[in-house]
């Protein structure tokens, strides 16, 4: 079973092709013909797909370059090191980048496509529900820097996207469900309908039903699209796409990572279900509405009680929608009516943490 959609953008157009089983690599074999390939994956992706990928290329000149697995290893030293194997392996412009793995692995391979030689082509091959349904489209690329999440990064698009939904099938449960929790952000944003789908697939979703999945993957890629295609570098509207993630990625910088993306960004969503309504612009059954699901894929809905509310306030003033100064959240009016709010208070922000960290009620 195959769907292919189109992401239609200013700079081109590229496909994004979601199958069940294979890796739909023929239908780009046109535009590869006489380039070199370098597969970018991790040392825990390799041993399970590197070789049936590596396979697909026969004809190429194909390298590697395995990088380590995790948030840590999303550094400039791995983006480097990258840069060093194109180096070695005397890549030009007219190559191309294949990222084989979640979304670190794409968000990387993404970001040394764009700064090699100020650009070449790459292909997303995501491995990881996340970065099926939400890392691998929209060009969004980058590394950390110590300082908090995707400090460094670009806006660089893929030619294409391949996703091949059987790789899904090795991915443990906790990764898994770290990727609901980014389709629950789609519901969040602008999707009420698929709240309720959601729920009602919960158990055929959790049980990795063939014909849900795809369903699954293919409505969150064309949720994801329609907002990159109308705002393709975040100058309005994309800043939707990170409802959660203001919250989110001050949780995984200040607890060094132990929470997952999508964990992250699920306690991130419920704070902002929170705030919106310590601020009256919802009632309280959002923030309920959003813990029912999320906890219905064993994902977090409170933060650790030991991460001190301050610590997180000042990662938070990192984020890249501040502008002068001023907080720029994602709220919500309603669930599937999120906005963008201006200059939050310090204060309403800290009362919402506090309210949202284990052993609250
Ligand atoms: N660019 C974007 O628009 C965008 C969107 C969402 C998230 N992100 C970024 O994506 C990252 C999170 O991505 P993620 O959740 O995929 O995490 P990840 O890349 O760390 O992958 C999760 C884990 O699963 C392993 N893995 C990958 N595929 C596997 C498979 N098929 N079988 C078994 N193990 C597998 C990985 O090695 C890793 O250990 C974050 O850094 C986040 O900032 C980017
Ligand atoms: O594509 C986007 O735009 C997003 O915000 C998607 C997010 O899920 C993703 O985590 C993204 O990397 C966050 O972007 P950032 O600009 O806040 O780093
Ligand atoms: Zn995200």
């Amino acid at each position: 079973m195959r769907t292919e959609l189109n992401i239609e953008l200013p700079g081109g157009t590229y496909p994004i092709i979601i199958d069940a089983s294979q890796f739909a690599i023929s239908a780009l074999k046109n535009r590869l013909s006489g380039k070199k390939i370098m597969i970018v994956t991790n040392d825990v992706v390799a041993p399970l797909y590197l070789q049936e990928v590596t396979d697909l290329f026969a004809g190429h000149q194909v390298h590697h370059c395995v990088v380590g697995d995790g948030e840590n290893h999303k550094s400039v030293d791995s983006w480097l090191q990258i840069l060093d194997e194109l180096a070695r392996c005397q890549f030009n412009r007219s190559d191309v980048l294949v990222s084989l793995g979640g979304g670190i692995v794409c968000d990387m391979t993404g970001f040394a496509a764009a700064s090699w030689m100020r650009g070449m082509d790459f292909i997303q091959i995501p491995t990881t529900l996340l970065a099926q349904i939400d890392a691998s489209v929209g060009g969004k690329t980058g590394v950390n820097h110590p300082a908090g999440k995707n400090l460094i990064g670009a806006f660089h698009q893929p030619m294409a996207v391949l996703i091949n939904a059987r790789t899904l099938k090795s991915l443990p449960a906790r990764e898994f469900n770290a990727g609901i929790g980014e389709a629950i952000k789609y519901a969040g944003i602008n999707q009420p309908e698929f709240y309720n789908w959601l729920n009602i697939h919960q158990q055929a979703i959790r049980d990795q039903d063939e014909e849900i999945l795809l369903e699954l993957i293919a409505r969150c890629c064309r949720f994801k699209a329609a907002v990159v295609e109308s705002d393709e570098k975040e100058q309005g509207i994309r800043a939707l796409l990170n409802l959660g993630h203001t919250f989110g990625h001050a949780i995984e910088t200040v607890t060094d990572y132990a929470y997952l993306h999508g964990e992250a960004v699920a306690v991130g969503m419920v704070m902002a279900a929170e705030l919106s309504a310590q601020l009256g612009h919802c009632g309280s059954d959002i923030r309920k509405m959003l813990e029912n699901l999320l906890q219905a894929f064993d994902l977090p809905i409170m933060l650790d009680a030991n991460v001190p509310a301050e610590d997180l306030l000042q990662l938070m003033k990192a984020d890249k929608k501040v502008i002068n100064d001023r907080h720029r959240l994602i709220l919500m009016k309603g669930l599937g009516a999120a906005f963008i709010a201006e200059g939050i208070a310090n204060e309403d922000i800290l009362t919402t943490i506090e309210s949202c960290q284990e052993g609250q009620s």
